[in-house]
């Protein structure tokens, strides 16, 4: 690094003091804090991503936003060219240059990783990062000192979307390095009037006062074949009483919906819109029956399976079949096990990832279509290069010999689907459009798709350890290797109950320990839940804090 890249970093980092006794960490997603002490860290992520820009040769996205957090708090996560999560690679760099604890050592942290990854800064090499922040008050400020960090610096440049979901930002820097065509509307493929059990025409959405539902609230004008009522679109709290992680943990109607609402199709998304959940509201209650992400994920398997039922299938609309297409879906050891269950009986190949997207999306890229999801409703379908382009080989083909044949429209329903979803990472509005096209293919209502399986009874903990970093576990976190002796003490008490599962884990947003349990009844799973509890208490021992 050159004298003059040296001294304007360590002037402009000696405006972004590190605060005292805070320690960050890359996380599940990103860094998260209470948003008044995240400016240095926002800062040196500036940086960062100028310097990943520079290696790659690609513009790198930087999103500000906490998701579901409350909305005094913020975060920051990086987007990598492909328009998915930063690689894992970067993550200790990331991680030790956050907490570095003046501009020298942070200066010379940066000199240490260019050289070791053979970042050449000299001569002034373009950069260039996209940044985009959700509705909470504290971003504006963040995307200035994000924008101080990638200016520091020389040759990068920095690019403000503005208000922006997560998705959103993430597919402007997939489309921008890959020039990527815009979405085609996947309803115009599916054959329409297939209408016995007819689900209901409206769908109201819950936008949880955020980005997203500010953008749905937009949209909806253009959709004609759907209905859409978007409610808390920005007038109440960001996440408060509404919004999918609240829908989904608590099982009860958000802000804004009620009795009057019971039997009708409700969706609710999170605080950054990468995240879908979908409920009716239980007559003469607060209650909803949640249609979880674990459903969302088989009814797109199931379409997908259909798809490939038509193509590979003996009905002949003169199809090549050169090319057997791999199908998998992936789940985190959340996903209730009664949907494990269901896919396997679909037939299709599940595999098991440690908890969060960035480690879903590498696994589901392994298939041709790789399906994946966490229950509490993050995920998309991702489609291999090879399979899209044969696809659009075979369509051109049947264009003219079996134009409108099943087979042709089973090919056309795959592209529209590929071109619908995000590819880079979960979308709550394009998931949204692709679950409402396939019910209206199928004919079905929420309650119809609701019966594909019945969730097993399961109960979600978590627990303030001393030191939450004890916990190792192995095997997509479905085993606990230390502290030595508790998996067999949770073995134990799993034991004890019908179908019971259980396993525990370290948060990577939360300074907590989670546990989950899933038995055959709720007093059952809730037993255990609060056995295991103890358990973890003695072996890692709670915390007041
Ligand atoms: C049990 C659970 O819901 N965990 C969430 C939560 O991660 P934790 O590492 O469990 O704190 O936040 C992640 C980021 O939003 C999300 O990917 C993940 O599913
Ligand atoms: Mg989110």
């Amino acid at each position: 690094m050159n004298q003059q890249q040296q001294s304007i970093l360590l002037k402009s980092s000696s405006r972004f003091p590190l605060p005292p006794g805070v320690k960050f960490s890359y996380g599940t997603s990103g860094f998260r804090a209470e948003a008044s002490l995240l400016e240095s860290t926002v800062f040196r992520v500036g940086i960062l991503a100028a310097l990943r820009s520079i290696q790659t040769g690609s513009v790198i996205g930087l999103m500000i936003t906490a998701s579901h957090n409350e909305v005094s708090d913020n975060g920051i996560k990086v987007a990598d060219p492909s328009g998915g999560m930063l690689t894992q690679r970067w993550e200790p760099f990331a991680d030790a240059f956050a907490n570095a604890p003046n501009h020298h050592s942070l200066v010379q942290l940066l000199d240490d990783f260019v050289k070791k990854e053979n970042i050449t800064l000299e001569g002034a090499p373009a950069a260039e990062v996209l940044l985009g922040r959700d509705t909470r008050p504290s971003g504006m400020s963040l995307v200035e000192a994000a924008k101080q960090g990638i200016l520091s610096i020389i040759g990068a440049s920095a690019t403000d979307m503005g208000v922006v979901t997560t998705p959103q930002l993430h597919w402007m820097v997939r489309v921008k390095n890959k020039g990527i065509e815009a979405s085609e509307c996947l309803l115009g493929y599916i054959p329409q009037g297939n209408s016995n059990n007819y689900m209901n025409d409206k769908l109201i959405v819950d936008g949880a006062d955020g980005v997203g539902g500010q953008k749905l609230e937009k949209l909806k004008s253009r959709l004609s074949y759907l209905t859409i009522d978007v409610r808390n679109y920005g007038d109440g709290v960001l996440n408060e009483g509404v919004g999918a992680d609240y829908v989904q943990k608590e099982k009860v109607v958000p802000r804004g919906f009620g009795p009057a609402d019971a039997g009708i199709r409700c969706a609710s998304l999170d605080g950054d819109a990468d995240r879908l959940v979908y409920f009716s509201v239980v007559p003469n209650s607060n209650k909803i029956d949640l249609v979880d992400g674990d459903k969302i994920l088989s009814l797109f398997a199931l379409f997908i399976k259909e798809q490939l039922g038509i193509l590979y299938g003996p009905e002949d609309g003169k199809l090549n079949k050169s090319y057997q297409a791999s199908l998998g879906v992936v789940q985190t050891a959340y996903a209730n096990g009664a949907s494990t269950d269901y896919l396997k009986q679909l037939g299709v190949e599940v595999v098991l990832t440690p908890t969060g997207v960035k480690y879903m999306h590498e696994k589901a890229a392994e298939f041709d279509i790789g399906i994946y999801f966490e229950a509490n409703g993050h995920g998309t379908i991702l489609f291999s290069n090879n399979f899209l382009s044969w696809l659009e080989i075979r369509n051109n083909e049947l264009l003219s010999i079996s134009k409108g044949s099943n087979q042709h429209n089973a090919v056309l329903r795959l592209l529209a689907v590929s071109k619908l979803i995000n590819q880079a990472v979960g979308d709550t509005l394009s998931g949204l459009l692709l679950v409402e096209a396939i019910l209206q293919h199928l004919g079905w209502s929420i309650h119809k798709w609701n019966e594909l399986y019945q969730d097993l009874p399961s109960r979600q903990l978590k627990v303030k350890v001393v030191d939450r970093t004890a916990v190792v576990t192995e095997n997509a976190e479905t085993v606990v290797v230390r502290p030595v002796g508790i998996q067999e003490s949770i073995d134990a008490e799993t034991a004890k109950y019908p179908r019971g599962r259980c396993f525990i884990r370290p948060s990577g947003t939360e300074d907590v320990v989670r546990v989950y349990a899933e038995a055959l009844t709720q007093e059952a799973a809730d037993n255990l839940a609060h056995s295991v509890v103890m358990l973890v208490d003695k072996y890692l021992g709670f915390s007041s804090r």
